[in-house]
């Protein structure tokens, strides 16, 4: 019998060489397609305070949404990683320096860095995701760690945890762990998933 760990290593190692193999055309369509869905969208439209990333190893790349958000005055952050394996957030403007940090992913250097409380809407990196919210990431854990006080609160109020992802990584079932924040619903290049909600919060989402 395979062991829960053993099941999320293995659907790491599918889903990263799924969204991997997709083509950079591929890639390009699903980029635009996630801007203008996410732009219309209203946890997009009401937030000041917005969290991205930067795409790496086959991920959904928010790049044209971070520049909607831009262009609408929003402020925009990227995750910086602490030493204690959570994640702070770094203001990211046009021109921002940026160094790799020791993962190999860029982020901005010398900036202020904001705690997670202070986002009003996160769109999150993710390798697998199901339609229960459940979420698998690099396994690094950053994310569990960084909104692990959500655990205590209303689910959907702020920050909003929303996942972008390849309609290609969704599975029928992301084993959980007790320290997994669940997502309020994940964006994909074929529409916004909603998660095990009502619909009316849905509504309010997307
Ligand atoms: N774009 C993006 N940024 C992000 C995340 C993410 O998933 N995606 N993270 C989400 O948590 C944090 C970084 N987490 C990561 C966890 C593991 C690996 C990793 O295993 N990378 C390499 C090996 C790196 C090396 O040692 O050189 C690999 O591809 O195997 C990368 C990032 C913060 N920033
Ligand atoms: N709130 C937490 N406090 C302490 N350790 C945690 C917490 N959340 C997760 N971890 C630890 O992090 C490790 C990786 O967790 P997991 O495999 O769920 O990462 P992931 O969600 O795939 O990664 P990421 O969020 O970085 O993309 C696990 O060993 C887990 O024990």
């Amino acid at each position: 019998m395979a062991s829960h760990s053993d099941l999320r290593s293995r659907l790491r190692r599918a889903m990263r060489q799924r969204r991997r193999a997709l083509s950079p055309r591929e890639q390009r369509l699903a980029a635009a397609r996630l801007a203008k869905l996410v732009s219309r969208s209203r946890s997009f439209l009401r937030a000041r305070h917005i969290a991205a990333y930067l795409a790496n190893d086959g991920e959904l790349d928010p790049a044209e949404l971070v520049a909607m958000a831009w262009r609408l005055g929003k402020r925009v952050y990227l995750p910086v990683l602490r030493r204690d394996r959570s994640l702070r957030f770094a203001l990211y403007r046009p021109g921002t320096i940026l160094r790799r940090n020791p993962l190999g992913i860029p982020e901005p250097v010398n900036t202020r860095l904001l705690p997670p409380s202070r986002m009003d809407c996160v769109f999150m990196p993710l390798v697998a995701f199901d339609t229960q919210g459940n979420r698998l990431g690099m396994g690094g854990g950053f994310y569990d760690r960084t909104f692990a006080f959500l655990h205590r609160r209303h689910r959907w109020g702020r920050p909003l945890l929303i996942g972008l992802a390849h309609g290609c990584q969704q599975s029928p079932e992301v084993p959980a762990e007790s320290w997994d924040v669940a997502m309020a619903a994940i964006a994909t290049d074929r529409g916004f998933v909603a998660t095990g909600q009502t619909t009316e919060q849905t509504r309010r989402i997307v």
